[in-house]
């Protein structure tokens, strides 16, 4: 049977993720803008783009409560580089948080105005103990404290860049601007 695969479509890389679900088998995608969309999908991706704008859009849409509660009963969310963001229980220096599911504090713009951008390989062993990942860094936030029961799955130069905690799983980086498909596919298998 064909897994709906939702991708949250308020702003940023929405496409690009639905480019790299479709060369999964057994996948269909639909773009997630209503709490209506919300009841026909099995997971869903929060993708990159700006986490001010994706929150404040979540509130004007009426999605926010909705969704965190549906993340909270178990919906498994994959949320890249803003995406973690919206997640992310704490948010360094402000007062504000979006969804605040997952017990991270995130530091935003973490590489700060001379790296906002650039791309790397690592090695991920739970993902794949054999092939290094590309991963690709924009504007990228990370991960500076994480609660106990959150599982850390990489981290680079001591900071922690993607993690899980049960059903939401979280990078910093942006598998969808690869043509890598090993983290989808390991959020496809979480459930
Ligand atoms: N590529 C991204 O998603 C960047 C995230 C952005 N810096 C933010 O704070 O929302």
């Amino acid at each position: 049977m064909n897994k709906i695969i939702g991708i949250l479509g308020m702003q940023g890389a929405i496409a690009e993720h639905q480019e790299i679900l479709i060369q999964i088998p057994h996948i269909k995608t639909r773009i997630v803008k209503t709490a209506k969309d919300l009841d026909c999908i099995d997971e869903l991706i929060l993708p990159g783009g700006e986490s001010t704008a994706i929150g404040k859009l979540l509130d004007y849409f009426s999605l926010k409560e909705i969704l965190q509660q549906k993340i909270i009963s178990g919906l498994p969310v994959f949320g890249t580089c803003a995406g973690l963001i919206l997640l992310a229980k704490n948010i360094e220096n402000e007062t504000n948080t979006h969804l605040a599911t997952m017990d991270i504090t995130v530091k935003r713009n973490g590489y700060g105005s001379q790296l906002d951008s650039f791309s790397t390989n690592l090695l991920i062993p739970t993902i794949d103990k054999n092939m290094p990942i590309p991963l690709v860094f924009i504007r990228a936030p990370y991960i500076t404290k994480t609660d106990k029961d959150v599982q850390i799955l990489a981290t680079l130069d001591n900071k922690i860049i993607a993690a899980r905690q049960k059903n939401m799983l979280v990078t910093a980086f942006h598998p969808e601007l690869t043509n890598d498909l090993r983290f989808h596919q390991y959020f496809l298998s979480m459930i």
